[in-house]
């Protein structure tokens, strides 16, 4: 289910999978030469042999350790060295000790300028949003598919801390990870499981230039407190006998593998519940509320995120709010998202969804029928907001090139037989229209009043909605293509007007529809068949 499959994508630690074990968070301080090296080729195991990676590396010693114990590591990688300037302070020295550690190694350096915006979040976290870009993009350009970062466990640990302290959830437990696998550009980070002091004795040891970042040295920075008081608060909270990094970083690899497995069962879960109404995604209350909570929210969030378009910005607060709606109740979710609960559904939509105005089904080609069959195929769209569906009812002549035979008074032979009772999730559905309707067909969102002529009589097209069981945000905007005097002929999936074929007429309109396969919910998009005989 598209949106649906946005699970972690974090990939275990190499080191650690290899033993098939929890992974232990850090490797022991004191690490030789040699060792770092073993270190660094098994988190490089992710990368396949030979591939292109970008090394980034701002010119500080981290990065530069990073640069040097790759090529050593792996020799095969065709690597290059990229260093981004964000302009913030004079970084031309840093750039240019990039630039001489990649001559010295026989690499490419590139060297990206980039524009940090002003953001809320401060210049730290923009200047790194836009170095992560701007590392992607160069990636891309180069053919690369892995950018390496020297990351190390003092760092995430710092970052745990950090999170810890702005109120965190158990995914920001985990701090950064060795692999982010979520884009199609990875981001590896070879050193995170080793301890700074033996990557700097490292730098050290060879006799290497690296340069200082002056942010890391200002007791205005949260990082900087992060480093120098509280890892050492946590040391002495542990009576001396906990090493800070090494309990952090443990906590990180537990709590990381724990969300990967709520977010993996959240996801099949959501595979299973989630309905779908054109732009509309619902969740069965019941079966919501039977879940246990740290699955229900996760649940919730990936419909959000699939409503809204991705799934930041969406706040615990948020999500714990739209699981305690009432029936009848309707939430606005910062950026663009509105939940409404009732009738067994708690349904997201996009926000400001407008309903369709009339939009004339035009069927070009259709009178006089020909003998063969002529099949268009028309989108029906599910209100004038939908991001996926403009409006349009936009009509693509198939068929054309191998038109099929069909006998006006028999349903095709595909056709699952009579209207279900309620809606199906799947299958197709047909109906026959009277002749003469293709001229006048249009489709519009469902307006108060609409009522569906039946065997017997007429019913209130709400009334059919609420029995099939489609939640009250998508009743309004469900596409019913409508006749020359306004009056619903078919809403797709949900019912149709039954009409007696008529053998002696001499053309007929078939509707059919069907759902993707394997995609549950109800119908957004229709086929209109028309065919006939000459008489
Ligand atoms: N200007 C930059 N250009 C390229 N890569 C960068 C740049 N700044 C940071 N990086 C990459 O991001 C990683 C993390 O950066 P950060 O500044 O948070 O860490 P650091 O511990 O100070 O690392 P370093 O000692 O390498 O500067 C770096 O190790 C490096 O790989």
């Amino acid at each position: 289910m598209n949106g649906l499959d946005e699970g972690a994508a974090r990939v275990p630690p190499a080191a650690a999978s290899a033993a098939g074990a929890p992974s232990p968070g850090a490797a022991p301080a004191g690490q030789t030469r040699e060792g770092l090296v073993a270190e660094v080729s098994a988190a490089l195991r992710v990368v396949p042999h030979g591939v292109g990676v970008l090394i980034a590396c701002s010119g500080g010693p981290d990065s530069t350790a990073l640069a040097h114990l790759v090529v050593e590591a792996r020799p095969d990688l065709a690597a290059a060295v990229a260093h981004v300037r964000h302009q913030l302070r004079p970084d031309g020295p840093d750039a240019r000790v990039a630039a001489a550690h990649a001559a010295a190694l026989g690499l490419r350096c590139h060297v990206r300028e980039v524009h940090v915006p002003s953001t809320g979040e401060g210049p730290e976290a923009a200047a790194r949003a836009a170095r992560y870009t701007a590392l992607a993009r160069l990636a891309r350009a180069e053919g690369a598919r892995y950018v390496l970062v020297g990351h190390t466990a003092d760092d995430r640990a710092e970052t745990v801390a950090l999170n810890l302290a702005r109120g965190t959830g158990i995914r920001g437990l985990g701090g950064m990870q060795a692999v982010r696998a979520d884009d199609d550009v990875r981001i590896v980070r070879p050193l995170l499981r080793l301890r700074r002091d033996d990557v700097r004795g490292f730098v050290q040891g060879e006799g290497l230039d690296a340069v200082r970042d002056p942010t890391n040295h200002d007791p205005d920075q949260r990082r900087w407190r992060a480093r120098h008081e509280v890892l050492p608060a946590l040391a002495r909270l542990s009576g001396g006998s906990g090493d800070p990094v090494a309990v952090l970083t443990r906590l990180a690899d537990l709590a990381a593998d724990d969300a990967d497995a709520l977010d993996e069962l959240a996801a099949a879960h959501a595979r299973q519940l989630v309905a779908r109404w054109g732009p509309v995604r619902a969740l069965p209350t019941e079966e919501l509320a039977a879940l246990p909570r740290a699955l229900g929210s996760r649940v919730l969030r990936l419909v959000l995120a699939s409503v809204r378009g991705g799934a930041s910005g969406l706040s615990a607060d948020a999500i714990s709010a739209a699981l305690s709606l009432q029936s009848g109740q309707a939430l606005d979710i910062a950026g663009g998202c509105v939940v409404t609960a009732g009738g067994g559904w708690l349904a997201a939509a996009p926000a400001g969804l407008a309903p369709l105005e009339r939009t004339p089904v035009a069927v070009p080609g259709v009178t006089p029928l020909e003998p063969l069959g002529l099949e268009l195929r028309a989108d029906l769209p599910w209100g004038e907001g939908a991001a996926d569906h403009r409006g349009q009812a936009t009509l693509d002549l198939g068929g054309l090139a191998a038109p099929r035979v069909v006998d006006a008074t028999e349903p095709p032979p595909d056709a699952p037989g009579p209207l279900p009772p309620r809606a199906r999730r799947g299958g197709s559905w047909w109906t026959v229209l009277p002749s003469g309707l293709e001229v006048g067909l249009a489709v519009r969102s469902r307006r108060p009043g609409d009522r569906l002529p039946m065997r017997r009589g007429t019913r209130k097209l709400q009334d059919v909605l609420v029995d099939v069981g489609v939640p009250r945000v998508a009743r309004e905007l469900v596409p019913v293509v409508v006749d020359e005097d306004d009056q619903p002929v078919w809403v797709p999936g949900v019912a149709a007007r039954r009409v007696e074929p008529d053998a002696s007429a001499g053309a007929r309109l078939w509707v059919t529809a069907a759902t993707p396969a394997g995609e549950p919910g109800m119908l957004v998009a229709a086929s209109l068949e028309t065919t006939g005989r000459s008489t």
